[in-house]
């Protein structure tokens, strides 16, 4: 007896009942409906067709010898058509020959029944068919799902062969590198990666095929990628082996240009005096320390310059704050000019306050240079209506030099040069002060 339960999935599903036998049809609908398919029925192959292309049955039973146009000549006709072209035809024939079967099956058959037909078998291979449609259903539609994701990413994949050919690169990754639609596949991973890096992970994947139990997962590194314009941007690079038959490698880029110019852009604000634009305190400190380490070893002389504007009150209250600002940038300025090696260094070191490094500068040459610095801000002609040293804006410098050994401080270094510009500042502005006692 065959069984009439009517299982979850014939719910929904709709067959078409093809034969010129009223009396077949009649008994094939009647068996379809007990299991709880939709059904339709057509008596020619003309009429199949029609029908076909309007509802799209989820499976066809076929007669093959009709009247007009038979069975096989109707699945040609189906296969030929894009929307009926998936849908499964079952033949069912008395003309049960080998080469009939082989036939039915060459025109793009699913599957092929011998009449007299046997109800239940009839009802198994319906119910096997649509199963297999389902399967293969959820499997397209899966793979469109993630084709979808793929495409949609913001992050660039790449799917790279153990040889080092690039199979596939999203169109993310084709939008980072400036390719065209799938102009990345094909290309070889030292286009993108320079040559020691691109060896890199090719002795890597090598190492994934012959033990791949023992290789670890490549974490995100940040690696130098070549755009198509040749040009190298910083990108996070995951590559990690796929599991499937070949041995296939997938790679996340993650664009971080933008992240690394803000990260360069926050560096800079960190070392950069914001008014004047040039070293900033921190900057000055972190730069002294390092150079008076290399003077130690080097038994080099290191040369320091205080430098503070004169009467630097009295020319905000006569000229304003604003006119105060400018005048401290065109003093940087000057500074900046005199700092040429890059071993020198001039920094805002606060408020109307300037300090200048020089490396492997001797006390005579700082001073010369801090005389020429002296006289370079009074040629600056700025205007200073309410200084009683000069009618111009004029600075007060202390120098000092020391080759340092490990009983020297920093901080007495910098209260040496403090002294002297103080010293200056008492001798009556617009000069350089230096006792040449040194650091000590
Ligand atoms: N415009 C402006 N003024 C500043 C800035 N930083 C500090 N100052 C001013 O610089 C002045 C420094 O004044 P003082 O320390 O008394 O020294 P001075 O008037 O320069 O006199 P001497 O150093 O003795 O020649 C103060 O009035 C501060 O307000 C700044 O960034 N912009």
């Amino acid at each position: 007896m065959p069984d009439f339960t009517v299982p979850p999935a014939a719910r929904h599903r709709a067959i078409l009942i093809v034969d010129d036998s009223p009396a077949n049809l009649g008994m094939l609908r009647t068996m379809m409906m007990q299991q709880g398919y939709q059904t339709f029925v057509a008596t020619t192959g003309e009429r199949a067709l029609s029908i076909a292309r309007r509802v799209r049955p989820d499976l066809i039973l076929l007669d093959v010898v009709m009247p007009g146009i038979d069975g096989f000549e109707t699945c040609r006709k189906l296969k030929e058509h894009l929307s009926t072209e998936h849908i499964p035809v079952i033949f069912m024939s008395a003309r049960s020959e080998t080469e009939d079967i082989v036939a039915g099956f060459d025109i793009g058959a699913a599957d092929y029944i011998s009449k007299p037909l046997r109800m239940a078998e009839v009802c198994a291979r319906v119910r096997a068919q649509l199963q297999m449609r389902s399967a293969s259903e959820a499997q397209k539609e899966q793979a469109e799902r993630l084709r979808r994701i793929v495409h949609g990413m913001d992050e660039g994949l790449v799917i790279v062969e153990a040889s080092g050919r690039i199979q596939y690169g999203n169109p993310a990754c084709e939008r980072y590198l400036g390719y065209g639609p799938n102009e990345l596949a094909g290309r070889p991973l030292s286009d993108l990666l320079g040559g020691t890096l691109a060896q890199e992970y090719l002795d890597y994947f090598a190492a994934c095929a012959t033990d791949p139990a023992a290789v670890h997962q490549a974490g995100a590194r940040e690696v130098l990628i070549r755009h198509s314009d040749g040009a190298l941007r910083a990108m996070d690079l995951t590559l990690s082996p796929m599991v499937a038959d070949e041995p296939l490698f997938i790679g996340l880029l993650h664009d971080i240009t933008h992240h690394k110019r803000s990260e360069t852009a926050l560096q800079h604000a960190a070392m950069v005096d914001q008014l004047t634009q040039i070293a900033n305190r921190r900057h000055f400190d972190h730069f002294l320390e390092k150079e008076w380490q290399r003077a130690l070893r080097s038994g080099q002389p290191l040369s320091l310059i205080v430098l503070d504007v004169d009467h630097f009150k009295l020319y905000n209250d006569a000229l304003g704050h604003a006119a105060g600002d400018l005048c401290l940038q065109k003093v940087a300025a000057a500074l900046q000019s005199r700092a040429l090696r890059t071993t020198d260094l001039a920094a805002r070191y606060g408020g109307e306050e300037f300090v200048l490094l020089f490396a492997e500068t001797t006390q005579d040459a700082a001073l010369v240079l801090a005389e020429s610095i002296c006289a370079l801000v009074e040629s600056l002609h700025l205007p200073h209506p309410g200084s009683p040293t000069s009618e111009w804006l004029t600075v007060s410098i202390g120098v000092a030099s020391i080759v340092p050994t490990k009983f020297d401080r920093v901080e007495q270094f910098f209260v040496t040069a403090d002294r002297e510009m103080y010293a200056a500042k008492a001798a009556g502005r617009n000069r350089v002060g230096s006792t040449g006692s040194g650091a000590g």
